[in-house]
C-alpha cells in the first residue's frame, strides 16, 4: 500500500463502503457482490472494484466478498481496528454539537476532553463532558495518548490552538475554522469548510 499514492476520493469511498458493510454485518448478511455495494452506496461496481484493488485481492469471482473479512480489511486500512482518543478545542456552538454526536463513538473515536478559554463556559457540562480550561490541554493529551485534535474556535485563534495541539503531541488535526493552518509536515490536517462545500454545490447547481 505504501509507495504509491492512493487518491483521497478512494479513501473517502472506503469509509462509506466500510459503514455499508458494517450495516450488512449487523443484519447477519455474510456475502456481498461489488454490484450490491455499488448500489448500496451509489457508485458503479467498477468503481468499487477499482477502489478495493488498491489494497490487494479481495473476494472470489462469482461468489463475491465475505462481508466480515472485507469489513475487517476496510477498518484496518482506515486505521479503525483500534480506537482513537480526541480532544475538542472550542466549546461553542460547533464544539457542543460535535460532543453531542454519537456517531464518533460508534466508529471508535472517543472525545476525552473539551476545552475552552471562556471562564463562563469552563466547568459547565456539554452532555457528559465537563468543559476544561485550555491550560489543561497538554496534560490531557499526554495522559490519554490523544492523537487527534479537533479545532472548533474562531478562525483568528485557530493557529494558536493548532500550535498548542502539535506541541502537546497530536498527530492529526480536524480543523473546522475557515483558515489555513501552519503545522509541521508530520502532522496531518483535514479541514472541513462547510462554506466551500456549499459553494461547490451552488457551482454545480448553476452549471447543470
Ligand atoms: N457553527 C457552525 O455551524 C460552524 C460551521 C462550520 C464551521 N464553523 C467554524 O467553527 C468554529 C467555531 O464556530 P462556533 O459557531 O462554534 O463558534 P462559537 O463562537 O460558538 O464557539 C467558539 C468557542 O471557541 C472558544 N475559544 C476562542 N478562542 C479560544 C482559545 N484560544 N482556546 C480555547 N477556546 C477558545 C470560545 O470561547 C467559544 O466558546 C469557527 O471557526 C467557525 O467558523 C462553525
Amino acid at each position: 500500500m505504501k509507495g504509491f499514492k492512493i487518491p483521497e476520493a478512494t479513501i473517502s469511498r472506503l469509509s462509506v463502503y466500510s459503514r455499508y458493510l458494517e450495516n450488512l454485518y449487523r443484519k447477519g448478511i455474510t456475502t456481498v457482490s461489488s454490484a450490491d455495494i455499488a448500489q448500496g452506496v451509489g457508485v458503479t461496481s467498477a468503481q468499487v472494484r477499482k477502489d478495493l484493488a488498491y489494497f490487494g485481492e479481495f473476494g472470489t469471482r462469482g461468489v463475491g466478498y465475505n462481508v466480515k473479512e472485507l469489513l475487517d480489511h476496510t477498518l484496518k486500512i482506515l486505521g479503525l481496528n483500534n480506537t482513537w482518543n480526541m480532544v475538542v478545542v472550542g466549546a461553542g456552538n460547533l464544539g457542543s454539537a460535535l460532543c453531542a454526536y454519537r456517531g464518533f463513538r460508534e466508529r471508535g473515536f472517543y472525545i476525552v476532553g473539551v476545552f475552552d478559554n471562556d471562564l463562563t463556559k469552563i466547568g459547565k457540562k456539554i452532555n457528559e463532558y465537563e468543559v476544561l480550561p485550555i491550560d489543561k490541554l497538554e496534560e490531557v493529551v499526554r495522559e490519554n495518548n490523544v492523537e487527534i485534535g479537533i479545532i472548533a474556535v474562531p478562525a483568528a485563534y485557530a493557529q494558536d490552538v493548532a500550535t498548542r495541539l502539535v506541541k502537546a503531541g497530536v498527530k492529526g488535526i480536524l480543523n473546522f475554522a475557515p483558515t489555513v493552518l501552519n503545522v509541521p509536515d508530520k502532522v496531518i490536517v483535514r479541514s472541513v469548510d462547510l462554506t466551500v462545500n456549499l459553494e461547490v454545490l451552488t457551482f454545480n447547481i448553476r452549471r447543470d
